[in-house]
């Protein structure tokens, strides 16, 4: 990873710009969407900073230059089509230990401004680190006809939500089953609807009711010949909502990093009695386990016979066929 991502709380901060020309304004455009008191020093407007200017939305700075106006901002964006003036603005900022994004240069930001799909309060960013703006717009506008729009009004409900949530599902992992249960129900499509307060309503109601018993489960996977795009969907399915997890030996750590990033993980014991019986009584617990192993380890050879013991245990028990050479 090149560059550190982050969010920037702007709003009522000053940013300074300079340069006024169609880069400086797709820059300001955003800076004020976040709130920021935007200061823009430049030769000429385009009209529309102009415009903004006369209705009081931007402060445009006086006479000449002067790199102490730095000082007084959080971050910096040079944004002229003069490549040593830019230069400049970038060692004065840097001078002053301020984040500076300079436009024609990606070398010289010290910070850069990615391609994004709004659907706030979730934000969705992307960076190329300047390898390939244009990678990074074409990505973003893939992700505008795959993201929904009612993602934002679901943030929201959440956000208003947030400490009833808190207080009916105190424990964690029953919070997060309930939030895959919400995010699988009907509110999402309701609030596409724009049927917003049928959302709220179905909210609260599932706030209300019972909260879920936590039931373990126990899903054994076989990840067919190690190559994670040889993974079944099921197989992705049951890593991305496991809470353990646990792997034989032989599945490469490439294929189990694709499991859920806060799953608890460890490998089987060697022992296969040890083994089954420690996922079975993970299961027993309350939470989802998955097992991997390679090929098509639960249905043909030694562990065929672990599904049966998990349902002995009175447990769920799905098993995920994995791709094998025949
Ligand atoms: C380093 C960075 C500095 C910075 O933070 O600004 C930078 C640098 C440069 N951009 C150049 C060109 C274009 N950039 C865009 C578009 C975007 N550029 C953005 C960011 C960044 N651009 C930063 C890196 C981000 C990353 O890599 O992820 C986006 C994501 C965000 C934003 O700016 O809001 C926004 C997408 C918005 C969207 O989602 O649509 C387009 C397409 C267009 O305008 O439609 C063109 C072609 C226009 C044309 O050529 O006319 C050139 C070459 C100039 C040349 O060759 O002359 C340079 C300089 C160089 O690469 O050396
Ligand atoms: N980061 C990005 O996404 C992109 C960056 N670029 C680069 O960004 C730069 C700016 O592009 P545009 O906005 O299209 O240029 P532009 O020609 O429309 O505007 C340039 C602006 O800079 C001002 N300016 C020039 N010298 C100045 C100085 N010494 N002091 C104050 N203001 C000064 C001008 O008055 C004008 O307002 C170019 O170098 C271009 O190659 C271009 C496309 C995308």
């Amino acid at each position: 990873m090149r560059l550190f991502p982050l969010f920037a709380d702007l709003d009522g901060r000053e940013v300074l710009v300079v340069g006024g020309g169609d880069v400086a304004l797709r820059k300001v455009e955003a800076l004020l969407g976040a709130g920021a008191r935007v200061r823009l020093f430049a030769l000429e407007l385009h009209p529309t900073l102009q415009d903004w200017l006369a209705h009081g939305r931007l402060v445009r700075l006086p006479g000449d230059f002067n790199p102490d106006w730095i000082d007084g901002c959080w971050l910096v964006v040079a944004a002229t089509d003069d490549a040593d003036f830019n230069a400049h603005l970038a060692a004065e900022a840097g001078r002053r230990r301020r984040l500076a994004n300079i436009v024609d240069d990606a070398a010289l930001s010290t910070f850069q401004v990615p391609a994004i799909v709004d659907r706030s309060p979730l934000l969705v960013a992307i960076s190329s680190a300047g390898a390939a703006p244009m990678l990074a717009r074409r990505v973003r506008e893939q992700l505008e006809a795959t993201l929904d729009a009612s993602l934002g009004p679901l943030a929201d409900l959440f956000a208003r939500h947030r400490d009833a949530i808190r207080h009916a599902l105190p424990d964690l992992a029953q919070r997060r089953r309930w939030f895959e249960a919400v995010l699988d129900g009907r509110i999402p499509a309701l609030l596409r609807e724009r049927r917003l307060d049928e959302a709220e309503a179905a909210l609260a109601a599932g706030l209300a009711a019972d909260a879920p018993a936590a039931t373990g489960s126990v899903a054994l996977v076989g990840v067919g010949p190690g190559d994670p795009s040889l993974l079944t969907l099921h197989a992705l399915r049951a890593m991305h909502r496991v809470d353990r997890l646990f792997y034989d030996e032989a599945v490469p750590p490439d294929l189990r990093a694709l499991a859920r990033r806060d799953a608890h993980v460890e490998i089987l014991s060697a022992d296969d009695g040890a083994a089954r019986a420690k996922v079975v009584d993970a299961a027993l617990r309350g939470v989802r386990v998955v097992v991997l192993a390679p090929g098509d380890a639960f249905r043909r050879g030694e562990r065929s016979g672990w599904a049966d013991a998990v349902r002995a245990a009175g447990l769920p028990c799905e098993v995920v066929a994995g791709i094998v050479a025949d």
